[in-house]
């Protein structure tokens, strides 16, 4: 039985987010590039869920679809969402050698090759497959504003509407090496059933158009106004895990 530093590692010690020290990562010469296709045409809508906001997919079929990387077969497209902090200083969940960054994309993904549904998949350590990227401050980003500009339809929880045609692929940095790791759910409930996959390069938002994500409110419509100024999960332990990077 492994020696573990508090109860919590010892019974969950695949939590995430982690922090990624790029000079303990190992670099895996099995890694696959990533497969990544992303049909706009599979853009649902837009939903306020509370806690952060999230843009669905049909994902009856396979129309988007990321594969290789690490991956074992090609897992269904299913949401996107952000996560944030109270200032541009922090905010995004995992964290690379010491530095935080105002937000993070995850772009959500599960194994319908093995698994009948979604639900049954976060069920498995091979369930889900969530990309993970870094967001720094620049110039602004015109895929996000297209996003920012349907926000105001679902300013409070449980609000959603119609959102088509969007080109994910947009919000991908050119590099596409990336760290992998097992880990869980960043909420609740947790679960151990993601393979986590960070792309090492960032991609840009302005501090105004993240300005606008904590506009948003955790409260419902016939509630006091309350904003979603922060969403990101504390740092768990890495505990026995090793990351993996597709370069050296
Ligand atoms: C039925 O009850 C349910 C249904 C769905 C969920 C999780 N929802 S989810 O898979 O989309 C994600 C949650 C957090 C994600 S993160 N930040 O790790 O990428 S992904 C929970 C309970
Ligand atoms: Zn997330």
């Amino acid at each position: 039985m492994g020696v573990s530093t508090s109860r919590n590692e010892h019974c969950r010690p695949l939590q995430s987010p982690i922090t990624i020290c790029t000079k303990k990562v190992k670099y895996d010469s099995c890694l696959k590039p990533l497969y990544i296709y992303y049909d706009p045409k599979s853009t649902r809508r837009l939903v306020n869920l509370g806690h952060c906001f999230n843009v669905e997919y049909d994902d009856t079929s396979d129309r988007s679809v990321l594969g290789e990387g690490p991956l074992i077969g090609y897992y269904r497209l299913r949401q996107f969402h952000f996560h944030w902090g109270s200032s541009d200083k922090d905010g995004s969940e995992h964290v690379i050698d010491g530095q935080e960054y105002p937000a993070e994309l995850h772009i959500v993904h599960w194994n319908a090759q093995k698994y009948p549904s979604f639900n049954e998949a976060m069920k498995h350590p091979d369930g889900l497959a969530v990309i993970g990227v870094l967001l720094k401050i620049g110039e602004p980003n015109p895929a996000i504003q297209n996003i920012i500009d349907n926000l105001d339809q679902v300013k409070t929880k449980d609000k959603e509407c119609p959102f088509t045609q969007f080109n994910l692929s947009s919000l991908l940095p050119n590099d596409r090496n990336y760290w992998t790791y097992q880990g869980s759910l960043t909420t609740s409930p947790y679960l151990e059933c993601v393979t986590w996959i960070i792309l090492q390069e960032a991609i840009p938002i302005s501090s105004d158009q993240l300005h606008h994500f904590r506009g948003l409110l955790c409260s419902s419509e016939n509630e006091d106004p309350s904003f979603i100024l922060e969403n990101h999960r504390a740092l768990q332990p890495l505990a026995a895990r090793v990351i993996r990077s597709s370069c050296k």
